[in-house]
């Protein structure tokens, strides 16, 4: 495995393995990784002959008082981690090499509905900043696929619509959300959490398999706002957990509806932000209408 820190040397190493006609998988990341950066990386190796990680905490996605600085990072593990896992290239640029002047001159906005609730609404600025840093991430990398996880729905929404509206030419990959035992969702974030909000952080996934459960043995159209009420009673059962947005929306299209039918038009995604002291975790099922 090859650690690679500027964007000319990965274009070197990745130009002569492309002339050969050797797919690219690309798998990007902020780092701190774990068994949810792992099935990703994993994927990539099944089906890319090439498989690039990037490893890059990029500043732009990061609000004003958010966690930048102090995001969890330790390259050496997960150069371990990653090479377990099959990677052939790192790349680890710094922010000087990505954004030669800082802020950036250029930068991509993603509009419509997809950015017009939740994380967007939660994390202003956040999708430009995303969808910044992955558009240069493929024009530096050409991936022929790009491996994200849909325990942030939104992002892959929102990537996807930026692939199509600019005609990046990759194929984006979804990948199923890796969960602890006892359901949280896996995440970098996870270790911030206290002995007593990790235990409490159960609530997250136990409220979306309760919002499955309520649209299962639902005979009718579901209210939305009953269900979002079922899911937000749920969470507050956790003393120490605070709702940023309990939302339950269209899927793909991310847009809010009143009522939602499995016999209808699109799938419904139940999404949850929720905050333990300063530490935001996010979580969301697709309950899919009836084909
Ligand atoms: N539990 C998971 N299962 C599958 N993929 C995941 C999981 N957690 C993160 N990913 C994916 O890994 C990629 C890199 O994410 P990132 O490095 O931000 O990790 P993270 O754990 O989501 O960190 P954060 O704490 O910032 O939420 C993204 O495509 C993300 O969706
Ligand atoms: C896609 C990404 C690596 C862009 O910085 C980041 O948002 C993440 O880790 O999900
Ligand atoms: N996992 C998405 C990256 C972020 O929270 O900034």
């Amino acid at each position: 495995m090859e650690v690679i820190q500027t964007i000319q040397e990965l274009r070197s190493q990745l130009s002569p393995r492309r002339e050969q006609g050797r797919t690219i998988g690309f798998v990007p990341t902020m780092g701190y990784l774990h068994e949810g950066h792992r099935s990703l990386l994993e994927r990539a190796r099944e089906q890319s002959d090439v498989v690039v990680l990037s490893i890059f905490v990029n500043p732009l996605q990061f609000g004003p008082t958010e966690d930048f600085s102090r995001y969890p990072r330790d390259t050496q593990r997960d150069l371990a981690i990653a090479d377990a896992a099959g990677a052939d290239l790192v790349f680890l640029p710094s922010v000087a090499e990505m954004y030669p002047t800082h802020p950036p001159r250029t930068t991509v906005t993603v509009n419509g509905p997809v950015t017009s609730i939740l994380d967007a609404v939660s994390r202003p600025g956040h999708f430009d900043g995303v969808a910044t840093v992955v558009s240069k991430l493929f024009h530096i990398v050409e991936p022929d696929f790009a491996y994200f996880g849909m325990k942030d729905a939104q992002q892959v929404a929102v990537i996807r619509q930026m692939v199509d509206d600019l005609n990046f030419r990759v194929t984006i990959v979804p990948c199923p959300t890796v969960r602890e035992e006892d359901g949280l969702a896996k995440s970098s974030r996870n270790v911030y959490l206290s002995a007593e909000e990790r235990a409490q952080a159960v609530v997250l996934s136990q409220a979306l398999r309760l919002a499955q459960d309520y649209v299962n043995n639902s005979k009718d159209a579901i209210d939305i706002a009953g269900l979002k009420q079922l899911i937000a009673s749920h969470i507050r059962t956790a003393p120490l957990a605070v709702i940023d947005y309990a939302e339950a929306v269209t899927f793909p299209g991310f847009e809010p509806v009143d009522s939602w039918s499995p016999n209808g038009g699109s799938d419904l995604i139940v999404a949850l932000a929720v905050k333990f002291g300063a530490t935001r975790l996010i979580d969301n099922t697709i309950i899919p209408r009836k084909v």
